[in-house]
């Protein structure tokens, strides 16, 4: 196992307390804030431990939040009728609805169900069109943990080749689109990529989240590239990431460990998030 301070780990703790500071300065500077709400609907591993989680820091930040559990026989129509109640609840500060939710409900639609200036993972379809033009200041907080991490290495992002492997709507795209707003050049792979390892072994920056333990071996990166880990696999052997860690390390020149890597600086995002849209809310006349 990799030692305590090995300086090859990209550790998300220094990251993540910068950011947890400047949310409870923001939080202390308020007379009231709303609250949190983190929906979850039926029974998913990591989404249980990212609640967890959530709950645990928003609490050192005297932030409110609540956890609202769905049971997973819930209809469409009755999660839109509890998002606009929501909406219109001038106790809630910020709604995230976990992923993933059952096959019988159409995620988009809660998505866009969830009022923007409420929206604190930055998913309704009119908040992640802001990324396209280069707005990045409220974005999927995994995602941009990941941006995080690769600023802390001190590389500079301009012309930065990354690869980043998944395409997925919550993570790939925004992190991909995200980097190209730091002047990277990105490719993104995914499950109709030729030859994954033809690009990544070309990169600087190899940024994982496709949800395979290991994925990512030692021969498919370069020599001192920076490897950004964001899989959360639940296997026998417990949580690994879609990185082959001790292998990969050898070859790397940082790389973000499972846990305490991406994970620990995602739910520091989702505190700066609610924030933001606490100011939002207000330069938007919604609060005083
Ligand atoms: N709309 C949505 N957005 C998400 O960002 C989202 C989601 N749904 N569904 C579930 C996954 C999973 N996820 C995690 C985030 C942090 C940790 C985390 O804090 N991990 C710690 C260890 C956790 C522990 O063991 O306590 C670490 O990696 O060091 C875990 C899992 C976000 N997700």
């Amino acid at each position: 196992m990799a030692k305590d301070n090995d300086p090859r780990l990209l550790r998300g703790a220094a990251v993540r307390q910068r950011i947890l500071d400047e949310a409870a300065q923001y939080i202390a500077s308020q007379s009231s804030i709303g609250k949190l709400v983190s929906i979850s609907i039926g029974e998913v591993a990591e989404v249980a431990v990212y609640v967890r989680n959530q709950a645990r820091v928003a609490h050192q930040l005297k932030l409110p939040f609540d956890q609202e559990f769905w049971g997973s026989d819930v209809t469409q129509e009755e999660c839109k009728a509890r998002l606009q109640e929501m909406n219109d609840d001038p106790s809630i500060l910020g709604v995230i609805l976990q992923r993933p939710v059952p096959d019988h409900i159409n995620l988009r639609s809660l998505q866009s169900a969830i009022h923007p200036l409420k929206d604190v993972e930055g998913m309704n379809p009119a908040s992640i069109g802001n990324i396209i033009y280069n707005d990045v200041a409220l974005a999927p907080c995994t995602a941009a943990a990941a941006v995080e991490l690769i600023r802390e290495t001190g590389l500079n992002m301009e012309g930065l080749e990354v690869v980043m492997v998944g395409h997925s709507e919550i993570v790939g795209k925004p992190v991909a689109m995200m980097l190209m707003a730091e002047g990277a050049t990105v490719t993104v792979c995914h499950h109709m990529t030729r030859s994954v390892a033809m690009h990544s072994r070309r990169a600087d920056v190899v940024v994982v989240a496709v949800g395979k333990a290991h994925l990512l071996g030692p021969d498919m990166i370069k020599p001192g590239a920076v490897v950004i880990d964001i899989g959360i696999n639940q296997t026998p052997d417990g949580i690994l990431g879609d990185v082959d860690t001790e292998a990969v390390k050898e070859v790397a020149g940082w790389i973000t460990p499972v846990p305490g890597g991406v994970g620990p600086v995602t739910v520091a995002i989702l505190m700066r998030n609610a924030t933001i849209a606490h100011q939002r809310q207000i330069a938007s006349g919604w609060l005083t």
